[in-house]
């Protein structure tokens, strides 16, 4: 496929052009079923690292599925896909110094792991939003999952096609029990603690 395509190492390293932000590069993604909070949460944070000085980026299922990956539906293969350009393009954003906060059902443990093994050790956080699906179809934002109960909407995650927990993200948020205040401050505790963001600017 990269017949004859030589890879260029560029002059300024991922490393130099995050230090000038005061912040380590990394991806955090976030995983659940839809309505768990991926979108919410991750908005929460973005605000509030931008609020602090940091330099972020924010990936979203809806909006990406507009543009890039506006050519990929819900079947399996088109979902990996879909996780596959993504991670590419979240090591992209990584590689310029960023934050990156990518939402996404991303139902395969499989590709979970293909993107982590994209990034060095340390760098790539699953922040597994674990809210029962009860929660998620009560509030049903899209009335996505009416659709799907009714066979409108087929192929839905958590109704007729699966999604693989993770069995060892690093962080586990519940949004039945956390406000999104309570999810953006355990997500930015967790990122001082690591020393991805070097200086808290409260
Ligand atoms: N069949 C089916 N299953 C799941 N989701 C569906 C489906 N059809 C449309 N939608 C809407 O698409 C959003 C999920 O897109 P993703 O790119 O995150 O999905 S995936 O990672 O490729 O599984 C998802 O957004 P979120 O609710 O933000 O998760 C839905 O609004
Ligand atoms: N603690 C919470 N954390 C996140 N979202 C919450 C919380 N409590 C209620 N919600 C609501 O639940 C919905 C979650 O939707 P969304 O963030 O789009 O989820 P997803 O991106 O996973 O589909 C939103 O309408 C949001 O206002």
């Amino acid at each position: 496929m990269a017949n004859n395509i030589v890879w260029h190492e560029h002059k300024v390293s991922r490393a130099e052009r995050a230090a000038s932000k005061n912040q380590r590069p990394c991806l955090l993604w976030f995983t659940g079923l839809s309505g768990s909070g991926k979108s919410t949460v991750a908005n929460a944070l973005d605000v509030a690292l931008y609020q602090r000085g940091y330099h972020t980026f924010l990936l979203d299922g809806d909006n990406v599925r507009h543009g890039l990956n506006g050519d990929l539906g819900f079947s399996d293969d088109d979902r990996v896909e879909n996780i596959r350009r993504i991670g590419e393009v979240s090591k992209l954003f990584a590689d310029a110094g960023l934050i990156v906060l990518s939402a996404f059902i991303s139902p395969f443990a499989s590709d979970r792991r293909m993107v982590r093994n994209l990034f060095p050790a340390g760098e790539f956080i699953e922040v597994f939003m674990n809210t029962p699906l009860e929660t998620c179809e009560e509030r049903d934002p899209k009335g996505l999952y009416q659709k799907a109960r009714a066979g409108v909407v087929k192929d839905f995650t958590g109704i007729d096609s699966p999604y693989e927990a993770p069995m060892r993200a690093e962080i586990t948020l519940d949004t039945s029990r956390l406000s999104v205040d309570e999810c953006a401050e355990r997500l930015i505790s967790y990122l001082h603690s690591r020393k991805l963001i070097l200086d808290v600017k409260a």
